[in-house]
């Protein structure tokens, strides 16, 4: 668990550069790079591109698909100006693990490829001189950790990974590194909630400093950067007059800025932006500011050719242009916490986003989808080292992103297997465990798969809301049999609709393999006309039901798998291509969100 997680940022008191750009580069099939001295110079490096995933640079297949220990390496100048601060190095995301040398000092190590995390390198850093900065990392898939999967040894002695979910392994530092000086004495962390009166809002915030002494100030701007409020303490309350509440696709936000001072010296400052607003669930409603919100939006994945898994600011900025053409305002980010910089986009358009850990495959069924085993996942004798690290990572996922408006929900796990009592204990610990880590006492979920249904699964309990993935008209009842698909989502509605349960249900799944081009007269399964009517079945289906509360289609765009007679170079579901152009389906469901309001 993470105590540094606050985005870098450079000012009078901080400094901040990326080191993005080409990266010495290593596999290390053999795993003795640590005993050749690889942390004090890599033999014969290539040359890799950070961020980035490795994977689709490479021509040949032994180095797209490899597995195992790879290492990175880069000299790092440090200027002679940061004595006595905080050096660190930022990881944006290194996947999935990584261990942290600077001038052949190990630092420490870090599991988890989607989240970032600070090396302290300040008693190892050499100032006005190039620094080595190394990693060692890995990129195998284990039943015990997030994702989920395993990784076998072919008989040529090569390893390959065996995910148990539907994205490829996307492996490197897929999220920029940054060189990061802080005041010994700084912020650490803050939190910011708001509540609402008549036309006025209180921020109730608090600071946590690395340091005792000092004091600590608050100012808060609004858009015409004019004070609106100030406090002092470590916690307080800023009182708004007149706020502009930020609102889904009508968004405004506030500049909190931080300073500790001693002295009448600045020791530090720290500055985000925020937004007011409030997240309810009222009965089957979602919403915002006391506004029922219904949610047209996307499961997506951060996936694009060349980086593959890479944060890239041009698709970011595509993929928002193309999801306010949609008439769309949240995604879930799927299966795994985005970059930084995705939930400061959702900021300032006013997006809600369901944020999701990478607990994803906790189902042998899905492996065996992918040809593994078909037993209760959490009746294995793995869930105790696993569960370890998914708490890890769900605190640090709300630790993280705990402070933007954008995020509605946090899903703790990816279509878990919950048709067995074994998962109950598991679920009763993470509901418990995760209760206090937010402080806007977000609502919590995770997505009920085909086979968790409302007869089937053991866990209907824990949600503050449902996420639904289901696929008739895909994976069963599908093509001219699509009927009974439509049928069976009916019956199984209906039981939700008479029991008791009064809480909302979002459709976060659902979808069709589309070829983009491939047209036919009435339909077949792959044509693009297919993919409409399937839409269609599904959108008849969600206006009969009033809980129903949203809608999110698998998947925006079309994305990288591994490859298996199952998929056609990767999943087609999306309603965009993998290069980011509308299949006829866009089309249409464009037209049923515009007429569709946001608070509808
Ligand atoms: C059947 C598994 C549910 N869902 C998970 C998602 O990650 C996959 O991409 C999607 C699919 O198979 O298209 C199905």
């Amino acid at each position: 668990m993470e105590q540094e997680l606050l985005y870098p940022l450079t000012n009078k008191c901080r400094f901040d550069q990326k080191l993005d750009g080409l990266w010495d580069f290593k596999f290390d099939r053999e795993s003795q790079g640590l005993a050749d001295n690889w942390t004090a110079k890599l033999p014969d490096p290539i040359k890799m591109p950070v961020p980035a995933s490795f994977n689709d640079f490479f021509t040949d297949k032994d180095s797209r698909e490899y597995t195992g220990d790879f290492w990175y390496a880069k000299r790092v100048f440090v200027p002679g100006s940061l004595r006595g601060k905080l050096i660190g190095l930022r990881f944006g995301a290194a996947t999935h693990r990584a261990t942290v040398y600077v001038n052949g000092q190990e630092i420490r190590s870090h599991e988890g490829g989607f989240l970032p995390f600070l090396a302290d390198i300040t008693s190892a850093v050499k100032f006005d001189e190039d620094n080595l900065v190394v990693l060692k990392m890995n990129n195998e898939l284990h039943r015990d950790a997030l994702p989920a999967g395993d990784t076998a040894v072919l008989k040529n002695g090569k390893k390959m990974v065996k995910p148990f979910f539907d994205f490829y392994n996307y492996s490197g530092l897929n999220r920029s590194v940054h060189l990061v000086a802080m005041p010994e004495n700084h912020v650490v962390d803050y939190t910011a909630v708001s509540s609402l009166g008549d036309d006025v809002a209180t921020v109730h915030y608090t600071v946590t400093t690395s340091q005792s002494a000092g004091s600590v100030s608050v100012t808060l701007r609004d858009e015409n950067d004019q004070i609106v409020a100030t406090s002092n303490g470590r916690s307080g309350d800023l009182v708004v007059q007149h706020p502009q509440l930020w609102n889904v696709r009508d968004a405004h936000l506030y500049t909190l800025t931080i300073q500790v001072t001693a002295n009448d010296q600045l020791l530090d400052e720290y500055s985000d932006e925020i937004g007011i607003r409030t997240i309810t669930i009222a009965g089957h409603q979602i919403e915002v500011n006391g506004q029922p919100v219904y949610l047209k939006g996307f499961g997506r994945h951060e996936d694009s050719i060349y980086a593959g898994r890479a944060f890239d600011l041009n698709v970011e900025k595509r993929d928002f242009e193309l999801m306010k053409w949609m008439g769309a305002n949240s995604f879930r980010t799927s299966h795994y916490p985005y970059d930084e910089e995705v939930y400061r986009f959702a900021d300032r358009e006013g997006f809600l986003i369901i944020d999701e850990v990478p607990a994803v495959g906790f189902k042998m069924a899905a492996a065996s989808f992918l040809g593994g085993l078909d037993q209760s996942f959490f009746a294995g004798d793995w869930t105790e080292e696993l569960y370890k690290k998914h708490l890890d990572q769900v605190t640090d996922m709300i630790h993280r992103d705990k402070n933007h408006p954008s995020v509605l929900a946090w899903s703790l796990f990816n279509e878990p297997d919950t048709s067995s009592k074994s998962a109950v204990p598991y679920f009763e610990k993470m509901f418990a465990a995760t209760k206090a880590l937010d402080p806007d006492q977000r609502p919590r979920t995770f997505t009920l798969n085909e086979d968790d249904t409302f007869d089937t699964s053991y866990c209907k309990q824990f949600p503050d809301f449902y996420l639904l993935n289901r696929y008739p008209g895909w994976y069963h009842k599908w093509g001219y049999e699509i009927s009974d698909g439509e049928a069976g989502l009916r019956e199984e509605l209906d039981k939700w609709a008479a029991s008791d349960i009064d809480k909302p249900v979002v459709f976060s799944e659902y979808g069709a393999d589309t070829q983009p081009g491939l047209h036919k007269l009435p339909s077949v399964m792959w044509s693009e006309e297919y993919q409409i009517e399937l839409l269609q079945m599904f959108n008849r289906v969600f206006d009969s039901y009033d809980f129903i509360r949203g809608e999110q289609p698998w998947n925006l765009a079309d994305f990288q798998t591994v490859e298996g007679n199952m998929r056609v170079n990767g999943n087609k579901k999306g309603l965009f291509t993998r290069d980011r152009q509308p299949k006829e389906a866009a089309f249409y469901l464009r037209q049923r969100w515009l007429d569709i309001d946001n608070n509808f």
